[in-house]
């Protein structure tokens, strides 16, 4: 994508500068040997919603943008993953709550990654190298982070729900006209990572979105079958 590697690392030591305490621990708990939702801001999580609200066991980890069409329909994620271009006032309602936020810092946010001090329970992620408390977990656009973190923390089932990785952008994204090609090349690189992820995770991998190879394609009403254990 042409970004600096250099405002990358300095993005990412701001950002520990910001942190204090991060829940690894905590998240380690929610997830490892469970399934868990993935939910990105394609087209498809409109169809999502009633399914992902029958399920209000399974831990839920929203991609930036997803999180407004999440909480319309009265969906509290217990994780959300964002770069901090999404809808700040919505996370400021939950930033109170049990909801565990991960930031990424990355060369293009670092003006905004002071709002991660409003975040009761906060992880910082980089793309660079660790720094400090900021990791990588790997993956590229915060749907894709979503996955990364769910196998690092060796989650047993990965579901995923509204990631459409192809030509047709969620209306919940806020991309401007003049970035759609970005957006675009964002999303191939995120398809590509979870193409190159289902080769060395150790988590089961499914669909319920467009389909992406090495994620089994299910329909909606084969969840339930799937979940159990
Ligand atoms: N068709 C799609 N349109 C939008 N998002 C999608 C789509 N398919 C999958 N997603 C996932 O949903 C996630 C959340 O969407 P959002 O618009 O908040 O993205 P983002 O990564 O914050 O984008 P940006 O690069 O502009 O920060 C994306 O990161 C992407 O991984
Ligand atoms: N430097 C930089 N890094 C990124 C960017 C971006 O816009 N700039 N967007 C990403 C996906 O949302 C992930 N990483
Ligand atoms: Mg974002």
């Amino acid at each position: 994508m042409g970004y600096s590697k250099d405002r990358d690392r300095r993005s990412a030591t701001l950002l520990n500068s910001i942190l204090s305490e991060c829940p690894f621990d905590k998240m380690e708990r929610m997830i490892r040997g469970k399934p868990v939702f993935v939910i990105g801001a394609g087209p498809s999580i409109s169809y999502s919603i009633p399914y992902l609200k029958r399920h209000k066991d399974i831990v839920k980890i929203c991609a930036d943008s997803a999180l407004v069409p999440l909480m319309q329909g009265g969906i509290i994620p217990q994780i959300v993953v964002t770069d901090l271009d999404g809808d700040l006032q919505v996370m400021k309602k939950l930033s109170k709550t049990k909801t565990i936020f991960v930031v990424h810092a990355h060369g293009d946010n670092m003006e905004r990654l002071e709002f991660a001090s409003n975040f009761r329970n906060c992880i910082g992620t980089t793309q660079t190298e660790d720094v400090g408390r900021v990791r990588n977990f790997g993956g590229f656009t915060d749907g894709d982070r979503c996955v990364f973190l769910a196998s690092h923390f060796g989650a047993k089932k990965i579901f995923l729900f509204g990631m459409d990785f192809g030509q047709r952008i969620g209306k919940h994204s806020k991309t401007r006209r003049q970035d759609r090609k970005i957006k675009l090349k964002k999303l191939r690189h995120g398809k590509e990572l979870l193409e190159w992820l289902a080769h060395k995770t150790s988590s089961e991998l499914y669909t319920l979105s467009k389909p992406i190879t090495g994620f089994k394609k299910i329909r909606y009403d084969a969840i339930d079958s799937k979940l159990v254990v």
